[in-house]
């Protein structure tokens, strides 16, 4: 057996054609996400990932034609979601959830077969967005909006989301942001959906496992904490002493440092841009002004940087969406990725079994229970 390497740091689990982080720099496919994120449309970047291939212009408008057909929820997803304890219930539990009961409506769920995986792919990436959208409606004791078929993925989610066609500004925020966020080679959740149906299951256990591993604020969840931090900060002058205490009794501060990028993750800067411009234009520069207090602050004193996650909250809040709908935003854009990842593991599977170091007693003497 190899050596233990404490939550897998440095091991290279599988290889991949989806996404590379070479030299601190992310492609999808040999793609730049700098190209990407100045020039391509979510829809473009999902075929990209499915397929490791630009589409032309006819296969895009095909699977743009496909996704917006099929974001429909079945009646039953929209009751179950009215059913929920909406005062409660975190939305990416209600997600996780809405996905796992989708599959129940899926008559291909369990057809392992290749063309219907690409099928059942197109149906859930669809649907997701719809997931998210009608639950933020239906707790705001809204009627949940359809789509419609000529507005593009960012427009239907935005359109579907707040029930009014939206803003050119606020589609272009959207879709830079799912681009940016819709791969990212082995981060625990694509991992996760790779070790589930590296069993064999089925496409729907891949996906609600993987928003299992998202919704943990060490990984997806941390950008809606990164809001509830600047919250809780409220003012720019207090964010350095907040900062320094977090840092004094050893806590992490949200947004900040990365697994893989030691200098720097190269997604941040579109947000931060993105930051920049959406408070000045809706009057909250204080949310941008002292995020970049803290980055600079810690990456001075703690030799950190910020992470995909830390202006991404900014971002949201300014477009005006609901803070514990961050996450939720994130697994939408992840999606993508989650189902290119457990495309490739179909085509070339071999079950995911590590073993662990025992480091617990050994030849133990067992006693009878009634003379412990
Ligand atoms: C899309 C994404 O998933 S991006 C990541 C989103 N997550 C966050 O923003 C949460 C905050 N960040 C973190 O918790 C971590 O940086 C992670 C989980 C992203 C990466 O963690 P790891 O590679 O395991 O680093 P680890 O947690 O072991 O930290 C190494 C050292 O840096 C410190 N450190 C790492 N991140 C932070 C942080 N955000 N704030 C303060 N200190 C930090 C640790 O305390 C530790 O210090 P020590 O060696 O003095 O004990
Ligand atoms: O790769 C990681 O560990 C986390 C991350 O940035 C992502 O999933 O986008």
């Amino acid at each position: 057996m190899t050596a233990m390497t404490k939550g897998l740091e440095g091991v290279v689990a599988t290889q991949s054609s989806i996404s590379s982080i070479i030299d601190d720099q992310l492609a999808y496919a040999g793609y730049k996400i700098d190209d990407l994120a100045k020039n391509s449309s979510f829809e473009e970047v999902i075929y990209l990932l499915w397929n490791q291939k630009l589409p032309t212009k006819k296969e895009l408008d095909q699977l743009k034609n496909e996704l917006a057909a099929n974001m429909e929820l079945p009646e039953q997803v929209i009751e179950h979601l009215r059913s929920y304890d909406l005062s409660t219930v975190h939305p990416m539990a209600a997600l996780r959830t809405a996905v796992s009961l989708l599959g129940l409506y899926d008559e291909e769920a369990d057809v392992m077969e290749t063309e219907a995986n690409k099928r059942k792919a197109v149906r859930i990436q669809a649907k997701i967005s719809s997931v998210v959208t009608a639950f933020a409606r239906i707790r705001q004791g809204q009627e949940v909006v359809q789509p419609k078929k000529d507005l593009s993925y960012s427009e239907n989610f935005l359109y579907m989301l707040n029930g009014k066609e939206p803003e050119d500004i606020e589609v272009e925020a959207i879709n830079k942001a799912l681009v940016l966020h819709a791969d990212h080679e082995l981060n625990a959740s694509t991992f996760t959906a790779r070790v589930c149906v590296a069993t064999l299951s089925d496409i729907y256990s891949g996906i609600t496992a993987a928003i299992g591993a998202l919704k943990g604020p060490l990984h997806g969840g941390a950008n809606e904490q990164v809001m509830a931090m600047l919250t809780e900060i409220g003012e720019e002058k207090n964010a350095i002493p907040f900062i320094k205490d977090k840092m004094d009794k050893k806590e992490k501060i949200m947004g900040m440092g990365h697994r893989v990028y030691k200098q720097g993750d190269p997604r941040a800067k579109f947000l931060k841009e993105m930051s920049r411009e959406l408070t000045e234009l809706t009057g909250q520069s204080k949310w941008y002004n002292m995020s970049v207090e803290i980055e600079e602050y810690i990456k001075e004193n703690k030799g950190l940087p910020a992470n995909v996650d830390f202006y991404s909250a900014s971002v949201y809040h300014s477009l005006g969406i609901d803070h514990d709908l961050f996450t939720p935003i994130f697994a939408v854009s992840r999606t993508s990725g989650w189902l290119a990842h457990i495309l490739e593991q179909y085509e070339n599977n071999r079950l995911i079994r590590p073993r662990a170091e025992y480091v617990g007693p050994q030849s133990q003497q067992y006693v009878p229970v009634e003379n412990r």
